[in-house]
């Protein structure tokens, strides 16, 4: 069951009946059966709508951003500035999806070859609920500009979200055929994986998600895309401005409170800045994060996405602590509703299950590195590598450092943040390829290698 409950009271808003099998196998095939006429168009046809696509989605950004803020708690303002990369996205894909599509001639041994880039069918996207616009548009933009069609299953929490992206991609002139939304539920993903009909898959969720989904796939040879999990390190080397320091740091994690897979989870302190550090961050954590409500623009702490979610987080902070870490700030669940309070550890071991695994709210923690060395070790001591940030004065040591952190982004002086134009995507368990950018358009693309002569 599809549902809308507003995690900020608790309260059931809508219910939506799961597609039927029978409805499934036949939005499968309305993809399948509109990807010949679609393919065929030309690039700057299909450029055409996407452009008018960002348009619409910037026209609507309001009734957006408080649909996401009824369905998973995001601040309105925030809201409005994930609609914001949306446009961004849509716009970048309509502008530079032509040239980045233009055929590749190559000088080969004994002749000529060209490579043409071509989409390569119809696909399946599913998608999370921690930023409802931006992780479906990451996918779709790209994929109509190179001429897929796609199959999309939105989180069961957010049916509002998923029919209005519909409805605004079907204005701006993409055929009903092309984009489908489809209310499937999760059990009925192994079966639409297996339908020959669609040619791959790409995921954002949960490393759970992106294990079951990538065996299916395998099963079934589908080319994948997985934007999995993240436990990225923050590393501070030097500040000449602590407070400054402290606060970007902070807002950098509570961001989406916290429910971003690529927010700094793990920061990653220099012995003689540590003390203060955490002292400056406990102190901004309890005065400045104070819970409220989310459609209020002067909000800075909202519900996480549901009681389910607030529940698990909360689980992890005290499992962590029964462990031995210690607690400097938050910690509580507050009710009614899904909220946490902002939440300081310190003193977490490699003994500990907050050591390796993600936590997915407004939880940070803080660790000692005895020096520069050891700062690096902590930051690739993690199943994951998605992202990862150096902070420090000299960008000479800052560059060093970035360098020998294993992560697919690492960002110097700032926190993460996705843009249009800069590929997006992690290795090791945090998953497998790239969005966004140049990229983000070759994920689902036949090369197609033409020998002239
Ligand atoms: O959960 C990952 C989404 C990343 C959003 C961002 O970078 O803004």
């Amino acid at each position: 069951m599809y549902s809308v409950t507003n995690p900020a009271s608790g309260q059931l808003i809508e219910e939506v009946a799961n597609s039927t099998e029978e409805e499934v196998r036949a939005a499968i095939g309305q993809v399948y059966d509109a990807y010949p006429e679609w393919r065929q168009r030309s690039v700057g046809e299909r450029a055409a709508i996407v452009a008018r696509a960002a348009d619409l989605f910037d026209q609507r950004a309001h009734e957006l951003a408080q649909i996401m803020t009824l369905e998973m708690g995001k601040r309105v303002n925030e809201g409005l500035g994930e609609v914001g990369i949306v446009v961004d996205i849509f716009r970048y894909y309509a502008e530079h999806g032509p040239a980045l599509l233009a055929d590749e001639p190559l000088d080969i041994k004994g002749g000529q070859a060209v490579i043409t880039k071509g989409p390569i069918g119809a696909l399946l996207g599913i998608m999370p609920w921690n930023f409802p616009c931006y992780q479906v548009a990451r996918f779709v933009a790209p994929n109509l500009v190179l001429g897929n069609t796609i199959l999309l299953k939105h989180a069961s929490i957010c049916p509002r979200s998923a029919r209005a992206i519909e409805e605004i991609l079907h204005t701006a002139g993409v055929p009903e055929d092309v984009y489908v939304n489809t209310f499937a539920s999760s059990r009925q993903i192994p079966g639409i994986l297996a339908d020959p009909r669609i040619a791959g898959v790409s995921l954002t969720g949960s490393e759970q998600a992106g294990i079951s989904v990538a065996a299916e796939a395998g099963k079934n040879l589908k080319k994948t895309v997985l934007e999995l999990g993240g436990s990225d390190p923050l590393v501070i080397l030097d500040t000449d401005d602590l407070d400054e320091t402290v606060n970007a740091t902070a807002t950098a994690r509570m961001r989406n409170c916290g429910q971003s897979c690529n927010a700094p989870k793990r920061m990653i302190v220099l012995a003689d800045l540590y003390d203060e550090y955490v002292d400056r961050l406990t102190k901004r954590i309890t005065e400045y994060y104070v819970p409220g409500d989310p459609a209020d623009p002067a909000t800075k702490l909202p519900p996480l996405a549901s009681t389910a979610a607030a529940d698990e987080v909360a689980g992890q902070v005290a499992k962590a602590i029964e462990q031995g870490a210690t607690l400097r700030a938050g910690g509580r669940r507050i009710t009614p509703g899904a909220y946490l309070e902002a939440t300081v550890l310190t003193d977490v071991t490699p003994e500990m299950d907050a050591y390796y695994e993600e936590i997915f709210g407004p939880v940070v923690i803080v660790f000692k590195a005895s020096g520069e060395d050891d700062a690096i070790r902590l930051a690739n001591d993690t199943p994951f590598g998605l992202g990862a940030s150096v902070w420090g004065t000299d960008p000479d040591r800052n560059r060093r450092v970035a360098d020998r952190i294993d992560a697919g982004m690492v960002y110097l002086n700032r926190a993460g943040g996705s843009q249009a134009d800069l590929p997006f995507g992690g290795i090791k368990r945090s998953g497998l390829g790239r969005e966004l950018g140049p990229a983000g358009i070759e994920e689902f693309m036949n090369k197609k290698s033409i020998r002239l002569s």
